[in-house]
């Protein structure tokens, strides 16, 4: 397959780096200059709980391109710039591996091209060219709608050849909504409270945690999707077990002095409830705290950390 990984920071380098194992795969990076350089030079390394140097090819430049499948990995408020450069291209499958509720965005532009997904490897780029795992995990995707999908089955047997655990769903939009959940709990108490995510193993982070997860899985139901308040804090407590040790995005996100993806995730339920008439008192509140964090802070921590900083490209958001 011929694969555009549309956003090569951390999943997106590990992803696309892992992609790339697979000679009968042609995997171009859209990144920033500095990793983009020395993917180039000295192509991608990919330590941590996998080991792998692949080359991948690798632009700074996301408009015009061909691909049978792009897939989005930036950061959520960036959802709109990258399926605006992809529209100038010729790309046949877009499909998010993205948290929060993006998909929309993308399909407002690019329209039914677009398949949803879920990650659960973990990630962090640690410099130019060298992305380390930090998790392995699972790729699924599917339709927004559900359903069977001859094109996700396609997409999930070229990551599957790739050795990446990738399955199609045929109930994406429960998978979706139960990630969200699942990231409306964790994500802005680990980042507001700055612990682990194995602190919400106990109370009182694990009450607030269940509390945003429930309110997320009514908000779903409102909308149509079939998901149990016991099923998803079931995916929650499962996720803050398997993860317990891990810095979650968010807490990664507001250390580093950036920008969070709060609006997209207990930002999002939030709106949904309120159009849909149900109260979400804990993902309003966490979203509003995290948001005046930003307000005071983000966009002052400067450097990335990874030296792959967003200077010498769009703004983010
Ligand atoms: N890092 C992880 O372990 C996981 C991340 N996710 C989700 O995946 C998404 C991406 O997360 P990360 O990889 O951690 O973020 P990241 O910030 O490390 O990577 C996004 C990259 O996209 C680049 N980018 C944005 N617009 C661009 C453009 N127009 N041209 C070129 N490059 C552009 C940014 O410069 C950045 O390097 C988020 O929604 C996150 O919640 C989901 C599962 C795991
Ligand atoms: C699964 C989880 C909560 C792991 O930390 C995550 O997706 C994130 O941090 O964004």
């Amino acid at each position: 397959m011929n694969v555009v990984v549309f956003g090569a920071g951390s999943l997106g380098s590990l992803v696309g780096g892992l992609l790339a194992r697979d000679p009968d795969h042609r995997v171009t990076l859209v990144g920033r200059a500095a990793h983009v350089e020395r993917v180039r030079a000295d192509g991608l390394r990919v330590s941590g709980e996998l080991d792998a140097t692949t080359r991948p090819e690798a632009t700074t430049d996301g408009t015009g391109l061909r691909a049978d499948l792009a897939l989005v990995t930036v950061k959520a408020y960036d959802t709109a710039s990258a399926a605006a450069a992809l529209a100038t291209g010729d790309v046949d499958l877009v499909c998010s591996l993205q948290n929060g509720l993006v998909e929309e965005v993308l399909e407002a532009r690019l329209g039914d091209r677009v398949l949803a997904g879920t990650a659960t490897y973990g990630a962090e780029l640690v410099g130019p060219g060298h992305v380390r795992c930090t998790g392995v995990g699972a790729v699924r995707v599917g339709e927004l709608d559900g359903g069977a999908s001859e094109r996700a089955e396609r997409v999930a047997r070229a990551f599957r050849a790739a050795g990446l655990d990738c399955t199609a769903d045929a109930e994406m939009p429960r998978s979706r909504w139960e990630k969200l959940a699942v990231n409306a709990g964790v994500n802005a108490v680990t980042a507001l409270a700055r612990v682990d995510n194995g602190a919400l193993r106990d109370p009182p982070g694990a009450d607030l945690a269940a509390r945003a997860a429930r309110e997320t899985a009514r908000v779903a139901r409102a909308n149509g999707v079939d998901l149990a308040d016991d099923r998803a804090v079931d995916a929650l407590t499962e996720v803050v077990e398997a993860t317990a040790a891990n810095r979650s995005s968010m807490r990664q996100d507001v250390e580093a002095g950036r920008r969070t993806e709060a609006d997209a995730i207990n930002g999002a339920v939030a709106d949904r409830g309120a159009a849909a008439g149900v109260e979400t008192p804990v993902n309003r509140t966490l979203a509003a705290l995290v948001r005046t964090w930003e307000t005071e802070n983000a966009g002052q921590g400067g450097e990335r950390g990874d030296g792959c900083d967003d200077a010498d490209g769009e703004p983010s958001g």
